[in-house]
């Protein structure tokens, strides 16, 4: 795409066609001096979807969403939005590819994201002003923003300190779309907020990727946030995906012992996911020797095939491929679940020389 056509996209743009792919990240690394926060991840998100992208606290959500607005250094890998690849962007070209805002990264806080002493309106208008969008333009786009996000436009001529969290978390999403991003990347959008607002502000980000065509990366370390809305999820582990698939499935049939760990702590009845439960709770599986699989230490079925740092693919191979395969980077996801029923979790030990993961993306 050509800076032009980059810099046109903001403002007049057509809405994209749902399921378009408008991100594609290719085995991307992100390090910072010997530590490796990101160990090749890849990802895809279309032009109307909701992924979700769940993972601990540490275990590389917003240093991937940086990555991908440009905002965290890229040591190896692709990052392809609406078709530019942005890793190869440097100078004017990179500069011009930030100011259309065709990728908005809504921060985790939007009380520390937002400037205090600017009004909403301002707020709202900035990224169109940082586009070049002629002042007479900006008004009408602010308050149809504003409308869009359910705001009364009396609320304009307040600054952030005047509203409350739900309010500012609006204020955040009215300056993430009023520039029409192709892709918007929300960190932790509602963990700051009450039950009400949070499904509030979960509904109208299922609205918006419809009404917009915008494809929408959620970011969450709870899977409460995402059962609703993504209609896939990715499961981040130590700057690994280790799980992506169709929400439904990723929820109900883990293939990859910490992806059954975090649904099993959601709140629900499901037996199933008590027993998984109750057995990943276990003290930890064996530290497997060197390299291997980042979750062997945490694993009850972790053994010496574990050694091996294993590739996302799907468990029985029945799957077609495409970003809608659920796919999982386990040594023994086509079995482990049969060792969930009491008497047949076996552990294989594994040898002796074991020793903490420490070639593994921390
Ligand atoms: N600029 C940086 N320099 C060095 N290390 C960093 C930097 N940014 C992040 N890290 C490290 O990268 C790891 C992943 O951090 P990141 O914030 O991406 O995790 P996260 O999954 O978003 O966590 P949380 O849910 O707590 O926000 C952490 O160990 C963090 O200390």
């Amino acid at each position: 795409m050509s800076i032009t056509a980059i810099a046109s996209s903001i403002t007049d743009g057509p809405t994209p066609a749902i399921g378009s792919p408008a991100l594609r990240v290719e085995r991307l690394e992100v390090r910072y001096g010997r530590t490796t926060v990101l160990g090749g991840v890849d990802l895809e998100a279309r032009s109307g979807e909701i992924l979700g992208l769940i993972g601990e606290t540490g275990s590389g959500k917003t240093t991937l969403a940086r990555a991908v607005a440009g905002l965290a250094p890229v040591t190896a890998g692709r990052i392809t939005v609406d078709g530019t690849d942005r890793t190869t962007l440097h100078g004017r070209a990179l500069r011009t590819a930030r100011r259309a805002g065709t990728v908005q990264y809504m921060f985790q806080d939007p009380l520390r994201s937002l400037d205090p002493d600017l009004t909403v309106a301002r707020l709202v208008g900035e990224p169109l002003a940082v586009a070049g969008v002629p002042r007479a333009e900006r008004g009408p786009r602010v308050r149809e923003a504003l409308d869009r996000v359910g705001l009364d436009a009396a609320l304009a001529a307040r600054t952030p300190g005047a509203l409350s969290g739900g309010q500012r978390q609006r204020v955040a999403l009215a300056r993430a779309i009023v520039g029409r991003p192709r892709l918007l990347l929300a960190d932790e959008p509602v963990s700051a907020l009450d039950a009400s607002n949070r499904n509030h502000v979960l509904r109208l980000l299922d609205r918006l990727r419809h009404e917009l065509g915008l494809a929408v990366v959620v970011i969450s370390h709870d899977l409460d946030s995402l059962a609703g809305i993504a209609d896939r999820i990715a499961v981040l582990y130590r700057g690994r995906i280790v799980e992506q698939g169709p929400a439904e499935a990723v929820l109900d049939r883990p293939l990859h012992p910490y992806s059954a760990l975090l649904a099993a702590s959601a709140p629900g009845p499901d037996p199933a996911r008590r027993a998984a439960l109750r057995l990943l709770r276990e003290p930890a599986g064996a530290i497997v020797p060197g390299g291997g699989c980042g979750f062997a230490h945490r694993c009850p079925f972790a053994d010496a095939a574990c050694v091996a740092v294993p590739e996302l693919g799907p468990a029985t191979g029945v799957t077609a491929p495409g970003p809608d395969q659920h796919t999982a980077a386990c040594h023994h996801s086509p079995d482990w679940r049969a060792r969930l029923h009491p008497g047949n979790a076996v552990r294989t030990p594994v040898p002796d020389t074991a020793t903490t993961l420490s070639e593994q993306p921390r």
